[in-house]
């Protein structure tokens, strides 16, 4: 199967500098997209509560605030990237009431779309832009002239001009800089859901603090193992960026490349990759989007005992250690680069 790739010159940037966009919620993405929409030359309003703690930061980064019904009503686009356990209210309260034929809603990932969370109009277009990065370096890399590559994808074409204009607003963060690919809403939230949780997130942190765990349960140094299984591995990830797995393995020793290829298989074995299978089931039958809704409803009782044992992990302690020696490495996730 074939993908459709769209760069720079395959977008109109005119067709959303044409439009206002609001942006809801100003977080690890909707400040990236909002500001680099404003330095692309598009009209930007932040939708925001009252008493939101990102208000006087996007006000700081000369943004317009106004609450999310207010600034839904003036917008022509809506993108709403706050939390996906908060859209389904917001949508309800502040978003539904204020559309209208010839409007348009843009989502930052296809969660409240894929699980029917979220039912709009027939004469509103449907979009989705989904920066495949997290925010802050959606916006570092904007800023520094390059992009975070992204997926568009189209639910509902009211209008006949949904997937332009999708593809306007990933030039205008960015994205078709480096390359935007023309998908669905199923396809990026099951692949997003089963990346975050299998690979880049869950299975990256648990590997990491495994890896830590054996090295200083057999008696050796928290902070050698900190640089084994941790800080190494960007070095070895940044070198399969540039230029894949072969790349990785033409820059490491054989010795390190016999134990990979040796080695590698019998830590993420049959059963390991079973489970991955597993994990996609539950992402597909809605399992996972249930599971995580009623946790959110119930006040997060598990992601914060989990989050907190996280944060209690003894290589976050290490680690703080040894990134203070490192200024090039401990610097503030600054939203601006
Ligand atoms: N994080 C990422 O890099 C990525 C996220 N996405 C998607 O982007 C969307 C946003 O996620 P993310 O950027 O992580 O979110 P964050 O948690 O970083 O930020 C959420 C923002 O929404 C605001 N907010 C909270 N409640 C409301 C409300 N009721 N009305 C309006 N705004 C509200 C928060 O304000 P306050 O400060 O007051 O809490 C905050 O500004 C999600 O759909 C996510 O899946 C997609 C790709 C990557
Ligand atoms: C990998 C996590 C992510 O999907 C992202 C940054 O792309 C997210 O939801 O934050
Ligand atoms: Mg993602
Ligand atoms: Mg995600």
């Amino acid at each position: 199967m074939s993908v459709e790739v769209y760069y720079d010159d395959d977008a109109d940037l005119g067709l959303i500098q044409g439009r206002k966009v609001a942006v809801i919620g100003y977080g690890s993405q909707g400040h990236a997209h909002a500001l680099s929409l404003r330095d692309s030359g598009v009209d930007v309003v932040i939708g925001l509560p009252a008493g939101s703690k990102s208000r006087p930061k996007a006000e700081e980064q000369g943004l317009r605030v106004l609450t999310p019904a207010e600034a839904a009503a003036e917008a022509d686009v809506i993108m709403i990237l706050a939390p996906d356990t908060a859209q389904r209210t917001i949508y309800a309260e502040s978003i539904a009431p204020n559309l209208a034929p010839g409007k348009a809603l843009f989502f930052g990932h296809g969660f409240n779309i894929r699980y029917g969370l979220i039912t709009p109009p027939a004469d509103v277009d449907v979009a989705m832009v989904a920066p495949k990065g997290p925010g802050h370096l959606v916006r570092r890399q904007y800023v520094d002239g390059k992009g975070v590559p992204c997926l568009v994808a189209v639910e509902q074409d009211a209008s006949g001009n949904a997937f332009p204009l999708a593809l306007a607003y990933a030039k205008g963060i960015g994205g078709t800089r480096a390359g935007a690919i023309k998908t669905t809403f199923t396809e990026e939230t099951e692949t997003d859901l089963f990346g975050e949780q299998a690979v880049l997130c869950g299975g990256a942190a648990a590997l990491v603090q495994t890896g830590f765990e054996v090295l200083t349960e057999a008696g050796y140094a928290p902070e050698v193992a900190y640089f084994e299984c941790l800080h190494e591995l960007k070095l070895i990830v940044d070198l399969m960026y540039e230029g894949g797995i072969a790349r990785m393995r033409y820059s490491i020793s054989d010795t390190a490349e016999y134990g990979d290829l040796s080695r590698g298989p019998r830590v993420v074995d049959s059963r390991v990759k079973e489970e991955m299978r597993k994990i996609l089931g539950e992402i597909q039958s809605g399992e996972f989007a249930r599971e995580w809704v009623a946790e959110d409803e119930a006040g997060r009782p598990n992601f914060a005992k989990w989050r907190a044992e996280g944060a209690a992990h003894p290589i976050e302690e290490t680690g703080q250690k040894l990134r203070s020696m490192m200024s090039w490495v401990d610097r503030p996730l600054t939203e601006t680069a």
